[in-house]
C-alpha cells in the first residue's frame, strides 16, 4: 500500500532551514516510524471510530469505554512528537502517509501529471442517508490536489481556493478512484482540477488554486 510518493515529500531546498515556513521544503519521510505495527494501529483506530459512529452503548458501556480510552490516551501521552516526527503524515508506505485524519487513500500513479488514487470513505465518513459527507470529499480533494501541485512544482502548495461540484452520492465502504492534476500553471499559481469516480460514475469534481509557497513562507 502507497499513501504517497517520495516526490511528494522531498521537494526543493531552499536557502532557507528546512524548519521554517508552513510546510517545510524537504523533511524526513519513513517507512520506519511507529514500527511495523503503525499502520494496523491506525487500522484499528478508524475501526473504532466506524463502531463509535454506528454504536448506541449503555450508560454501563459508554463509562467502560471511557475509563478504556483514558488508559490509552495516558499511554500515547508518553510518545507525543513533533508533526515533522510524527508517523501520521511522513509514513509514505500506508494509505494517506499514516494520517488518521485523512480519508485512507493509496495513490497508485503520482508525477508532474497528475495523480491517480484510490480512495474509500469509511462508515465513519458518512453524511446522512448512507453516503459520505461532502466535507470529507472535499478533504480528499485537498489533500490530493495539494499532492498534484507539489508533484509538479516541486514544492509545497496551499490552498487557496476549493470549489466541489457534487454530481451524484458518493457511496462509503467502496474503493472510488480519485484523480487530480494541474489543468494550468501562472508563476507560483497551480489551477488543479480533480474528480472522484464510482467506476463509471461521476460522484464530484474539483476546481482549486494551489498557491505555491515562498523559502519559508508560513
Ligand atoms: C501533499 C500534502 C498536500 C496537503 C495539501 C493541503 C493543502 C491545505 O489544506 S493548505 C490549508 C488551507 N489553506 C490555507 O490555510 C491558505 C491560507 N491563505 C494563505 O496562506 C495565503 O493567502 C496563500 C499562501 C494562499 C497566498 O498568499 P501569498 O503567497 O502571499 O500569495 P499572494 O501574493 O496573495 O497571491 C499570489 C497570487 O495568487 C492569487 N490568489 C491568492 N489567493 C487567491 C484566491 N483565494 N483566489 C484567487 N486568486 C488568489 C493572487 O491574486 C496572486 O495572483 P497574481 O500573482 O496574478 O497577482
Amino acid at each position: 500500500m502507497t499513501g504517497a510518493t517520495e516526490q511528494q515529500s522531498s521537494t526543493e531546498a531552499s536557502e532557507t532551514s528546512p524548519h521554517q515556513g508552513g510546510f517545510r521544503a524537504d523533511f524526513e519521510v519513513t517507512t520506519e516510524r511507529g514500527g511495523p505495527s503503525y499502520g494496523e494501529m491506525v487500522e484499528q483506530v478508524r475501526t473504532f471510530m466506524d463502531k463509535v459512529r454506528y454504536a448506541s452503548p449503555t450508560p454501563e458501556l459508554a463509562d467502560e469505554v471511557i475509563e478504556d480510552l483514558k488508559k490509552l490516551n495516558a499511554k500515547l501521552d508518553t510518545t507525543l512528537v513533533d508533526e515533522w516526527t510524527s508517523p501520521s503524515g511522513t509514513r509514505i508506505d500506508l494509505p494517506s502517509r499514516g494520517n488518521i485524519t485523512l480519508p485512507p487513500y493509496e495513490v497508485r500513479n503520482g508525477g508532474p501529471e497528475g495523480v491517480d488514487a484510490e480512495v474509500i470513505f469509511r462508515r465513519f465518513h458518512l453524511g446522512g442517508n448512507g453516503v459520505a459527507h461532502g466535507g470529507h470529499v472535499a478533504v480528499a480533494f485537498d489533500d490530493l490536489g495539494g499532492m498534484a501541485a507539489a508533484l509538479r512544482a516541486g514544492r509545497p502548495a496551499r490552498t487557496a481556493y476549493l470549489t466541489v461540484n457534487y454530481r451524484s452520492l458518493t457511496p462509503l465502504e467502496t474503493p472510488l478512484v480519485l484523480r487530480t492534476w494541474v489543468h494550468e500553471h501562472d508563476g507560483r499559481k497551480n489551477f488543479v482540477r480533480g474528480t472522484l469516480h464510482d467506476g463509471d460514475r461521476l460522484c464530484a469534481e474539483m476546481d482549486a488554486l494551489f498557491i505555491e509557497l515562498r523559502p519559508g513562507q508560513a
